[in-house]
């Protein structure tokens, strides 16, 4: 049989359409690496790909909806992922032409002994979303955030904040940064700016995270800003005992260290210690490291400060993972506020009678924020609430509510900073007596 050469394009295709499938199945987002796809032009086209297609997902079911007039396929392998990806390019990314979209698809569609029967149907919607592309490119924003959320973050950050939050989803997060020791030739040699306190932002990069300046010699951590925030409010004397509760990978516990506290850091998740210990390392920093349930985790003795950053629907990461917004429902996010609750309330017996107490979380939800601290104060006789004032939050004043609250948001600029951050939540208490 004669040797017929691969088109190219195609297995950037295939191995996009591997990774968006798993997606869409409800893994996390992890881009493609060099071990995926050796060839770096290759890769930063598929993650290309794979990215619109996940930001653009609200706006290409309804074009799928539109297209396909029985639903999509069962059991087709990667038929959907396939048809989503050639999508993206062909309504949103016309720079990268039409032909190679309709081509490669249908030679993927092949290609893939469950979906091969579809490659007719995969043509066929194709040209028929080309022949439409240009009314399917003025499909609106609204489309771009799910109604399981659009209501309740429309009543809580209003209009503007929305529309913000959508063309967040759409340009994506740039890379932040917590630099170990302020260093202006390291932030130089990194091309970062400043944004608040000690983190810095890198818009443009042209090299992965470990080959950036510093990476090796444990000189800062990858934290976006808002994530950044909730440590340094803890306000304690060098030297505190410190217990870090849901620590891994340990973005917060390097703060905690960095700020001179002792640590404790804990997690009931054994992997995901094992990276926050290789972290640590790399930044020649040293913690007690717990592997158990924070919400039965009984200390020896109580800690002088309490971090919790407990689990959540993660709706405030959308720049990085546009599918939480698609893989969350609302039965997810009661769920984790009742997990919050038990979290905090254990964390409340593990903090000293003079102690500080932060709580926060990378949700965008008012139920894991705002409302949990509603909830504690009323559950909660030991709690009372410490307000975080706004001289605390420097470049980010406008994030500290009149109660003494942070709710951060992709629409707010850190120092002013365009590109946003991550939605994020921070309340801090301390111990009543009768606690
Ligand atoms: C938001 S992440 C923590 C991020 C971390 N604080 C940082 O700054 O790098 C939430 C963590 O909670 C942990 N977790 C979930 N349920 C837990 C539980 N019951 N007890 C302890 N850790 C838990 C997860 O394993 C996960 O590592």
């Amino acid at each position: 049989m004669a040797y017929k050469p691969e088109p190219a394009g195609l297995k950037l295709r295939l191995i996009a359409a591997q990774r968006l499938k798993s997606v869409l199945a409800s893994d996390n987002f992890v881009p493609l690496g060099a071990t995926d796809l050796a060839d770096g032009r290759d890769r930063a086209l598929a993650n290309r790909l794979i990215t619109t297609a996940l930001r653009r997902q609200g706006q290409l079911n309804f074009i799928i909806h539109a297209l396909l007039e029985k639903g999509m396929p069962g059991k087709s392998g990667t038929f959907e992922a396939v048809l989503r990806l050639s999508l993206a390019q062909l309504v949103f990314l016309p720079d990268l032409g039409a032909h190679s979209a309709l081509f490669l698809a249908v030679e993927a569609t092949k290609r893939d002994p469950k979906a091969r029967h579809l490659s007719g149907l995969m043509n066929a919607v194709l040209r028929n979303a080309q022949a439409n592309s240009a009314k399917f490119g003025m499909l609106s924003d609204d489309l771009l955030i799910p109604d399981t959320f659009g209501d309740t973050w429309l009543t809580a950050y209003g209009e503007e904040a929305i529309d913000a939050f959508s063309d967040a989803l759409l340009a994506g997060a740039a890379l932040d940064l917590t630099l170990k020791d302020d260093d202006q030739d390291l932030i130089d040699s990194l091309g970062a700016e400043r944004v608040i306190a000690d983190t810095v932002r890198i818009e443009e990069r042209d090299r992965p995270v470990e080959a950036l300046p510093g990476f090796a010699e444990g000189r800062w951590w990858v934290q976006d800003a808002a994530s950044a925030i909730p440590a340094r409010l803890l306000g304690l004397e060098p030297g505190a005992r410190v217990l870090d509760l849901c620590a891994a990978p340990g973005g917060k516990t390097a703060q905690l260290i960095k700020a001179g506290y002792e640590v404790t850091a804990l997690d009931a998740d054994a992997k995901r210690m094992e990276r926050l210990s290789e972290n640590l390392t790399r930044l020649n920093y040293t913690a007690e490291t717990v592997v158990a349930d924070a919400g039965k985790f009984e200390p020896p003795s109580p800690f002088k400060g309490v971090l919790l950053d407990a689990p959540c629907s993660a709706t405030g990461t959308f720049r990085r993972h546009p599918e939480v917004i698609w893989h969350r429902s609302v039965g997810d996010v009661a769920g984790r506020v009742r997990l919050q609750r038990a979290l905090l309330t254990n964390a409340l017996r593990c903090l000293d009678r003079d102690g500080v107490l932060i709580y926060c979380v990378c949700s965008l939800e008012p139920a894991e924020g705002e409302e949990q601290v509603d909830w504690a104060l009323q559950s909660l006789p030991g709690l009372k609430l410490l307000p975080i004032k706004p001289e605390e939050m420097v470049g980010l004043e406008a994030a500290v509510s009149a109660k003494g609250l942070v709710r951060t948001h992709p629409g707010m600029m850190p120092g002013g900073r365009a590109g946003g951050m991550d939605g994020f939540f921070v309340a801090r208490f301390g111990r009543n007596e009768i606690g």
